[in-house]
């Protein structure tokens, strides 16, 4: 409250003429030492009043929605995971009582692992990587710091129109997630979300009006410093969440365009519970002497704590026809999410479980509002299986999710460490059920291997035949083809049986499940190229063959997977287009829509 007063009362003296490079301290001293650069400078520049429009209260807010590598300072600790009862207590950190009260509010009191791990650094200025695991609260982990300072610097120097402060996501959804974090968590502070498929003249106003700190997803953020609506050359800090995904191909070159026009002298913050190899090269490029935090390291479990381990084989022609025993037996009543590869197979599923369960599709494909409408049911109980695509793999939180499926094998094994751990969240136990068709098998293996952990094999469910008709007509032969080559949209997906090969095509010489140690591009940059992902040779051969491709292999990463019809899984925030992300790297239109 203090310093909503003080902040609202003291001089406004402009923020623009700053030099971040101030902001940015690097030593524990930094704080305060800038400080007093910026009371001497301060003298130098003009008042504003920005944050003052609109609204009866008088101050504008957003609106609220509900909401590897090693180491070398932190090491992996074991018990670190995500338990804050050891945790340090927020109130005695010092920062903002703001901050303190907001989290109280929401019941958070101790720091979490990586939150605790972080906070130092961040506030002395560092760049980092960050590396947790699923659900242990990354999100305050960067937010409690990055707000911190914001209030800091605003009670020193008074509101600016610009934001102090970028947080980029990759999906929308995630983006409005983030976003609420930061605007519950210090109420007095104004935060922005933009992304696509909402009106931007509405964001631009807001924008106009001033804003502390900006979420959002890159193509939408590219669109308003195009009009001149947004302006960053007053961020100190930025955020790439789940970075590894943020710096692949589709969003890499919209980041680097954000990035460029970013003041030089910032803090740059990454964070994911996935950090491929390749990460640490190219994160060179955009950090300045970059501390890692790896809470994951080299332990083998990549999965959080809480996350039970099933998988269970079918035939393909029934597969849809386990899910409702599946659901009823290991959700228990609490919330599901089925993942699917395909927009298509998430609408026809869905269609078809809408006959026993209350369920509806997510995906890129559907409209904004409806995707917005669907979560928000979602989240409130309105209904309780959500079908989506990996639109909803990374960062949702929602809470009592007991059950995560994955209907359709993920593309890799960082896919399903995301798409798990929507469940076993914040120390709670959930449960993941991998289910596969027999020549999928091997594909299982590799990701017990690569997830460090083995998955209790269910027993096979019987279907009746009924059910299966009744799928398999819902999807026009869909469910029963899965990689079959009539289809030549899926018959490239790479999840299939066949020629697409994918997972299940063991005798791709180019399956990066074939080839061990090398299956995501074993090298550096190239993730997954010269393994060809997941893909057979079909599919595989289009990129992820394409190991001497310069710089970070970006096309490799997706292309390689085999699932090159971006119009699942990832596809949602390309285009639908079925060269996506199996395309070259120039392919424009995988930038277009973020999931
Ligand atoms: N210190 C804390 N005490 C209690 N709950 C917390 C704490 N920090 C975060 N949480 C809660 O834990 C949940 C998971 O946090 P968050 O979404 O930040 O996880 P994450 O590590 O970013 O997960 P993901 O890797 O899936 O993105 C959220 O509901 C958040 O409010």
């Amino acid at each position: 409250m203090l310093t909503a007063v003080l902040r609202r009362t003291s001089s406004t003296l402009s923020r623009r003429g700053f030099p971040a490079a101030l902001i940015s301290a690097s030593t524990a001293t930094a704080t305060a030492t800038a400080g007093n650069h910026f009371r001497l400078l301060s003298a130098a520049v003009n008042s504003r009043t920005f944050h003052s429009n609109p609204g009866p209260l008088n101050f504008r807010a957003s609106s609220c929605h509900r909401a590897e590598y090693a180491v070398d300072d932190f090491p992996y600790e074991e018990g670190s995971k995500g338990n804050a009862d050891e945790g340090l207590e927020i109130a005695k950190l010092g920062i903002s009582q703001d901050i303190v009260s907001a989290l109280a509010k929401k019941g958070i009191t101790k720091l979490f692992p990586i939150q605790r791990a972080v906070l130092e650094p961040a506030m002395q200025g560092r760049d980092m990587i960050g590396r947790a695991r699923t659900g242990t609260g990354k999100t305050l982990a960067f937010g409690i710091p990055i707000m911190d300072k914001v209030i800091q610097f605003n009670a020193k120097h008074g509101r600016g129109r610009d934001p102090l402060a970028l947080v980029l996501a990759p999906t929308r959804e995630l983006a409005r997630q983030v976003e609420s974090e930061f605007c519950e968590s210090a109420p007095n502070l104004d935060t922005i979300c933009v992304y696509g498929g909402t009106p931007i003249s509405q964001q631009m106003r807001q924008l106009d009006y001033g804003v502390d700190i900006a979420v959002g997803t890159p193509g939408r953020i590219i669109d308003l410093l195009n009009r001149g609506a947004l302006n960053l050359k007053d961020v100190q800090f930025v955020v790439l969440d789940e970075a590894d995904q943020m710096l692949q191909v589709g969003f890499q070159e919209d980041v680097e365009k954000i990035l460029e026009r970013l003041p030089p002298k910032r803090q740059t913050l990454m964070f994911s519970a996935t950090m491929p190899s390749w990460i640490k090269q190219i994160s060179r490029n955009y950090l300045n002497n970059p501390l890692t935090i790896d809470l994951v390291g080299d332990s083998d479990q990549k999965l959080a704590d809480g996350i039970s381990l099933y998988s269970i084989a079918t035939d393909l022609y029934v597969k849809a026809g386990i899910l409702a025993p599946l659901i009823t037996e290991h959700a228990k009543g609490g919330k599901c999410i089925v993942f699917t590869q395909t927009k298509r197979d998430a609408d026809r599923l869905s269609y078809a479980m809408a006959r026993s369960v209350k369920c509806e599709a997510l995906h890129g494909d559907i409209s904004q509002a409806q995707r917005e409408k669907t979560l928000a049911g979602f989240r409130n109980g309105h209904f309780n299986v959500l079908v989506a695509t990996d639109v909803a793999s990374r960062g949702l939180d929602i809470p009592n999710v007991d059950l995560v499926i994955h209907y359709d094998l993920p593309n890799n094994s960082e896919i399903f460490v995301h798409r798990s751990g929507r469940t076993g969240r914040a120390g709670k136990k959930g449960t993941a059920i991998l289910v596969y068709t027999e020549d999928q098998s091997r594909a299982v293996k590799l990701i017990e291997r690569d997830v460090g952990s083995r998955f209790s094999e269910l027993p096979r469910i019987a279907v009746d035949s009924a059910s299966a008709v009744m799928v398999d007509s819902m999807g026009g032969g869909r469910f029963g083809s899965f990689g079959g080559n009539r289809d030549r949209r899926y018959g490239d997906m790479g999840f299939g049986s066949g020629h697409s090969g994918g997972y299940s095509n063991p005798g791709s010489g180019r399956s990066s499940f074939g080839n061990s140690g090398e299956r995501f591009g074993g090298q550096n940059y190239n993730r997954f190229g010269s393994s060809g992902g997941f893909g057979s040779g079909q599919s595989g051969s289009r990129s992820g063959g394409s190991s001497s491709r310069s710089r970070f292999s970006r096309s490799d990463d997706f292309g390689g997977f085999g699932g090159s019809d971006r119009s699942g899984g990832f596809g949602d925030f390309g285009s639908g287009q079925s060269s996506g992300f199996g395309g070259s790297r120039g392919s424009k239109q995988n930038n277009r829509r973020p999931f």
